[in-house]
């Protein structure tokens, strides 16, 4: 496989920057994620890579080589698309092959037969194999449309919200066996999502984006726990994470200049009535079998959280709360470091 570096990409269209001085390197290897909101500039990002779109400023490379003014066709990438994409008329086999029998590549037959099987294989669609592409549930077609990519060995994959059109227990099944096929091909993909679930379980790195600006690039880990601004912790984290104005928590140590603290779930603990000076009352428990949803009142602002089903809470009740650590940002959203308890 290969490594692919973007520097300092711009690309607008009319008024929009769609993309921002973007500096990126995928590596060898890498399972990279691009997380960002609808518009954020992820797929122009990789059409950029791709070379469907030529960008405004920057340069793009690929293995140490710029391609950035070379022909789509001959980046030797492979393209994963958010709809199926795939030829109705023909069978899942066939699907798999076309990539293969493009003149340019004259690739044997035999050859053909065995890259098809084995990509059947990893994708558990050997059985389908002779079935036409509209004769699969929708699961199916997209590991079709995946496998359709895994078939050439590219030097990177790049992947726009496969998943996305799947019901949620295709979607956890498939994040976890793209995970595997990259795990074990040692491939490298860049993979854009808005759901921070696929970003989490699936990313070696996470490069959070919004309006075309890459904000924060780090491990799953890094993102979640140091988030750079009060905008990449919100992208990370269920219930999502909660602001409070500085000002309601006079009686927590914390860097100066921060004027707003973000408590995440396990920045939070709540304890019965016993003199602490935060006092919050439960206002809704939000039953979610594994774990509740804890809706607490705290000086006007709301707080949610996650308890033990076995908790005794109550709406009404109201409990201590002690802020373990949470995260501290200045005026701007940028994060000033956590603080001290
Ligand atoms: N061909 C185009 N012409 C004009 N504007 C475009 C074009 N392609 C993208 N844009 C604009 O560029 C910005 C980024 O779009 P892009 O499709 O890259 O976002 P995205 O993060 O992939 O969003 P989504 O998750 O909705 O697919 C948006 O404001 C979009 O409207």
């Amino acid at each position: 496989m290969a490594d692919v570096t973007l520097r300092n990409v711009t690309k607008r269209f009319g008024a929009v920057d769609a993309v921002r001085d973007l500096s990126l390197t995928v590596s060898d290897g890498e399972f990279l994620v691009l997380l960002g909101p609808s518009g954020a500039g992820k797929t122009t990002t990789l059409r950029l890579i791709t070379g469907l779109e030529t960008p405004d400023a920057g340069s793009v490379m690929i293995d140490g080589r710029d391609v950035t003014h070379d022909a789509p066709g001959s980046r030797d990438i492979a393209f994963v698309f958010q709809q199926y994409s795939l030829y109705p008329h023909l069978t899942v086999y066939d699907n798999l092959a076309f990539p293969l029998r493009s003149p340019a590549r004259r690739v044997a037959e035999p050859i053909i037969r065995k890259r098809v099987e084995q990509t059947a294989e990893l994708l558990h669609i050997a059985s389908k194999l002779n079935n036409r592409a509209t004769r699969l549930s929708g699961g199916e077609m997209q590991r079709v449309a995946i496998g359709r990519a895994l078939v050439r060995d590219p030097s990177i994959y790049l992947m726009d919200e496969p998943l996305s059109s799947l019901d949620a227990k295709l979607r956890a099944e498939l994040r976890l066996e793209l995970k595997r096929i990259q795990i074990e091909l040692g491939a490298t993909i860049l993979y854009v999502t808005h759901d921070q679930v696929e970003a989490m379980t699936m990313a070696s790195r996470i490069g959070v984006i919004k309006d075309g600006q890459l904000l924060q690039l780090g491990t799953p880990r890094e993102i979640y726990e140091s988030p750079s601004s009060s905008y990449v912790a919100s992208r990370l984290g269920t219930p999502q994470i909660n602001f409070l104005p500085a000002h309601l928590l006079s009686d927590v140590a914390m860097p100066s200049g921060t004027e707003t603290v973000g408590i995440r779930t396990e920045h939070l603990q709540l304890a019965a009535r016993n003199g602490g000076q935060m006092v919050g009352r439960v206002h809704r428990v939000e039953h979610l079998g594994e774990q509740n949803h804890i809706h607490l009142d705290y000086k006007g602002e709301t707080l949610v959280t996650l308890a033990d089903p076995h908790q005794p809470l109550q709406a009404g009740q109201e409990v201590d709360l002690h802020l373990v650590r949470p995260l501290c940002f200045d005026r701007a959203g940028q994060r000033i470091g956590a603080a001290v308890h």
